[in-house]
């Protein structure tokens, strides 16, 4: 296994800027997702590592080496295409063995690399039997270790569960975290699933137009975005982001929200709350401000989205259980100055 490393890499498509001057650098045995909309250059990335494309500016480094020469074959990383389903007429270990098979790597070889992996990844006992006979559990972790039997600097995986459905989805994701940590390879991920990119990703970089905005474990992504922009790509719902006026106090959704100056840094033009932060109570006429309505009451078992209207816009609440709250009634809306996100007006996030 190896790290990889960009140092302000540029590819062009003509006028298309697929990668803009993108730098990072992935750890050995690191799980590194990139996530971004489609068409931000997440692929392009990808192909650049494989030696498919060539960078037009910039330096790519594999295990510290530069490979910008390099070609496809001696860079010795895998790309796992779409496919994490067994050949039903192949036993499970037949399966595992098969892309080894297929490099026409020696037999003793293939035998010491799959029983190594099966050890590893605890399904010795299952590599006799046909998939039809497995659990869908005992499937996915023989279907992972035929995509991670080879040995690699690398492994890259572009978009390799979105054709699941979302049950299988998300089984898969726990055993390829726990099999990619087991293993200790390097995989570089590339997903467009917010959720399965903060549940599986070591660090991730999140991808705009070619560009990498920000670098970081999902957690810190999460609770210190640089930009509107990132800050609305992760977390469902989505972030709420007020338009934030400065009088007394700062003003926020046509002032259904206040927060103290002191607790707000300069600059700041909106406000961002995420729907777990923003706190909903009854109203009470006696409380400074305005109410906000409830517009729609979502309940969904463990927790209920409220959608509240301010009168400007309509903000996302996200609560525990079951809270009895009514439909169309006043409510106070508030939330924690330490939780609150301020973004100037390029969308920049400011703190104090
Ligand atoms: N071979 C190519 N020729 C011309 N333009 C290309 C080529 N490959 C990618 N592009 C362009 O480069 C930009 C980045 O594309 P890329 O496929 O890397 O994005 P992506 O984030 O992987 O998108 P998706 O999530 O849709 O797969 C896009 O504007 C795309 O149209």
């Amino acid at each position: 296994m190896a790290g990889i490393s960009f140092r302000n890499v540029t590819k062009r498509f003509g006028k298309t800027l697929a990668v803009n001057n993108a730098s990072f650098d992935i750890q050995p045995g690191e799980f590194f997702c990139f996530f971004g909309p489609p068409l931000s250059g997440k692929s392009t990335v990808l192909k650049l590592i494989l030696g498919l494309e060539t960078p037009d500016e910039g330096e790519i480094l594999i295990g510290g080496k530069p490979v910008n020469r390099v070609s496809p074959a001696d860079r010795n990383v895998a790309m796992v295409f779409q496919n994490l389903a067994l050949f039903p007429h192949m036993t499970a270990g037949e399966n595992v063995r098969f892309p080894l098979v297929e490099r026409k790597v020696p037999e003793e070889k293939i035998r010491a690399r799959v029983e190594a992996v099966a050890a590893k990844l605890h399904i010795s006992h299952l590599l006799h039997k046909p998939p039809a006979q497995l659990s869908g559990g005992e499937r996915q972790r023989v279907a992972i270790a035929r995509a991670l039997v080879r040995d690699p600097v690398a492994y890259l995986m572009d978009d390799p569960i979105s054709a699941l459905d979302a049950r299988l989805r998300e089984e898969t994701r726990v055993e390829l975290k726990r099999i990619q940590r087991d293993l200790g390879q390097t995989l570089l991920y590339v997903t467009h699933d917010q959720e399965e990119a903060m549940s599986i990703a070591d660090r991730m970089a999140i991808m705009e137009e070619g560009e990498i905005r920000q670098i970081g474990s999902p957690t810190e992504i999460y609770d210190t975005p640089v930009s509107r922009y990132v800050a609305r790509l992760l977390g469902a719902p989505m972030m709420n982001i007020l338009p934030a006026v400065r009088g007394e106090a700062l003003e926020a959704g046509d002032g259904t929200i206040s927060l103290p100056l002191e607790a707000v840094p300069h600059g700041a033009a909106h406000l961002g709350v995420r729907p777990e932060d923003l706190k909903i109570e009854p109203w009470n006429d006696a409380r400074p401000g305005r109410p906000a309505t409830v517009y729609e009451v979502e309940p969904l078992g463990g927790y209920t989205v409220v959608t509240v209207d301010t009168g400007a816009e309509k903000l996302k609440a996200l609560m525990r259980g079951q809270p009895d709250i009514r439909l169309d009634s006043a409510v106070a809306l508030s939330c924690n100055p330490a939780r609150a996100h301020f973004f100037n007006q390029a969308g920049e996030a400011v703190s104090l």
